[in-house]
């Protein structure tokens, strides 16, 4: 198949605001893909990367590397070709523009297919050790020399992973459906238990609905969290549990999923990525201690400070971004991690399983120790007990405490009432920067207020519910601005349009009803907390939530 017609794919997709016209065109373009090994490639593709998020490799190419390839592609300069991206503003821009300018391509050109594409660019992926930023540089140098100018101002987007075709998970989802007549609700189920489009789509076209519904969890995909709504205190979740529930300390960490195969351990993070080789001694931890051959559990990562003492998130955060010198985080930053559920245990699939059994074969599986442990748990009817272990909770410096139903089964990617959360404050959000405005004074020429939005996943948009400018440090916002510059769509005077990437947590005084947005709702003095790095745009806080956080914010304060 040739690269061109995706090319074309991303030129109507660009030209479109309207969903549906972006989903009847990804669901054409699905249907003209003939070969099924290639439908396991092309849903990334269109989603702007080349492998899943939870694919360890990645390509490893800057601005830099890019431009000097295209360079070498067409006999122009890399200085040329830097004051034309200062030009245009647009890195893609100027290297279609780059292409155009270029002479005559050679006499042994071959049109680009989409297969010759994935293939090199997973060579530039695997590439590594001496030289290989030379041979990176060689397979794109001739990628770019047989790309049409726009053939190469879209594979530039792919690479530096800067696609704004507006084409969300939601989006891909119906699209699959409408291409392959097969039910929404299995293509949702088929993703949300292994996270691989490739394979969903795949599977899709040559099985149907059949072949949907009985995919499975599988050991190596990472399957998506089941994740927990609010509870206003022990007594009403005790109430929704339907009188008796199983209380857990609500650890503050970083969640991981981990998949043992044998000898083989890899670890996914909140957004499925992997960061296995981040954390070599909980891999080696987890051999030990799994007494299963296969198995697939999920846990909090907590930083262990002084006496035993959780450490704030963020710390995890920074193992997981360590590349080198990683046994010298080991000892700065030792990680224990607190076990709470279990999805897959040699050759069974639990997420079917009540709860209650899940947590006795979890207990069963897990050799104890000091470093990896069951979570924290008590099994109760009685709300004073459980008031009790709510208050040694957070004595000891946890977050607060979980409930679960007893009942319940595993719901992948789900934000239900059978996980429920008790914690002190109100909820923060973790909420998206839409835009941002340059500041003034002692702050001119770095972004100072943010413009934030919460995820619609219906539309697969984000709607703006407030803005931030205050919490933030002069570093935070040198920082910020670094980081939020390449993402700039759009300058209208001081105020500037962001690509939606960048996550946030953000704490408020109050959730108050605004017509000031569309959303309807509008944060009260919300202030800067921390970034969510674990987290991308899809895995913000959804406009639902802040509407039950709104409901239960004026349940609280009816007193009920
Ligand atoms: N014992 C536990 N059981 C389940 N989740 C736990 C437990 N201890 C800590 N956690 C963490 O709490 C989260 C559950 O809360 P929620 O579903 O709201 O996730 P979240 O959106 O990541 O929110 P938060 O920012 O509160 O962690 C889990 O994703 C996990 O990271």
């Amino acid at each position: 198949m040739l690269y061109k017609e995706l090319a074309e794919l991303y030129k109507r997709l660009e030209k479109t605001t309207l969903k549906t016209l972006k989903t009847k065109f990804v669901s054409d373009f699905l249907k003209s893909v003939t070969k099924p090994e290639l439908l396991e490639i092309v849903p990334y593709m269109i989603l702007g990367k080349v492998f899943p998020d939870w694919d360890e490799r990645e390509l490893g190419v800057g601005e830099k590397l890019l431009i000097k390839a295209v360079s070498m592609a067409t006999g122009i300069k890399s200085e040329e070709m830097e004051n034309s991206i200062k030009d245009t503003g647009d890195l893609g821009e100027s290297i279609a523009l780059a292409l155009s300018k270029r002479k005559q391509k050679s006499f042994f050109s071959q049109p680009l297919t989409l297969e010759r594409v994935y293939n090199t660019l997973v060579k530039v992926a695997e590439a590594s050790g001496a030289g290989s930023q030379d041979r990176k540089l060689k397979y794109l140098a001739n990628l770019f020399m047989d790309a049409s100018p726009e053939e190469g101002k879209y594979l530039a987007r792919t690479i530096l992973g800067t696609m704004r075709t507006g084409v969300a998970e939601g989006l891909l989802r119906d699209a699959l459906a409408d291409a392959f007549k097969v039910k929404v609700e299995l293509v949702e189920r088929a993703y949300m238990l292994t996270s691989d489009f490739g394979f969903v789509a795949k599977v899709a076209k040559l099985e149907g609905n059949e072949g949907l519904a009985k995919v499975e969890i599988q050991v190596g995909k990472p399957i998506r969290p089941m994740l927990a709504q609010m509870a206003a205190n022990v007594r009403e979740a005790l109430i929704e549990m339907g009188g008796e529930a199983e209380f857990e300390i609500k650890y503050d960490g970083a969640r991981v999923q981990v998949h043992k195969d044998g000898d083989n351990v890899v670890i996914y993070s909140r957004r499925l990525e992997n960061v296995t080789k981040s954390i070599p001694e909980v891999v080696e931890r987890v051999k030990k201690t799994l007494k299963a051959r296969k198995a697939i559990v999920e846990g909090e990562l907590v930083a262990v400070g002084e006496g035993g003492r959780p450490k704030p998130f963020q710390y995890v955060l920074r193992r997981f971004r360590r590349k080198y010198n990683i046994e010298e985080m080991i000892e700065k930053i030792p990680l224990e991690l607190n076990l709470f559920d279990v999805l897959y245990v040699d050759g069974k699939n639990m997420i079917d399983v009540q709860f209650m059994e899940r947590r006795k074969v979890l207990e069963k599986i897990v050799n104890s120790n000091e470093w990896i442990k069951p979570a924290e748990n008590l099994i109760t009817k009685n709300p004073e007990e459980a008031e009790e272990f709510y208050h040694k909770a957070l004595e000891l410096g946890h977050e607060g405490l979980m409930a679960k139903r007893l009942d319940s089964v595993y719901e992948p990617g789900n934000r239900g009432k059978k996980w429920l959360k008790l914690k002190p404050t109100m909820e923060n959000l973790d909420l998206v920067i839409l835009g941002a405005e340059w500041g003034e004074g002692r702050r001119s020429g770095v972004l100072s207020s943010f413009l934030l939005g919460a995820y619609d996943p219906v539309r697969g948009d984000f709607v703006p519910v407030g803005k931030v400018g205050s919490g933030f440090t002069d570093e935070d916002l040198i920082e910020f601005t670094k980081m939020l510059k390449p993402l700039i769509k759009k300058e209208h005077g001081k105020e500037v349009e962001l690509e939606p990437k960048v996550v946030i947590e953000v704490a408020y005084q109050e959730i108050q009803k605004s017509p000031k947005y569309e959303s309807g709702f509008a944060l009260r003095f919300p202030r800067y907390i921390s970034l969510r790095e674990d987290k991308g745009p899809e895995d913000a806080d959804t406009i639902q939530r802040v509407a039950e956080l709104y409901q239960f914010q004026e349940r609280m304060k009816g007193g009920k």
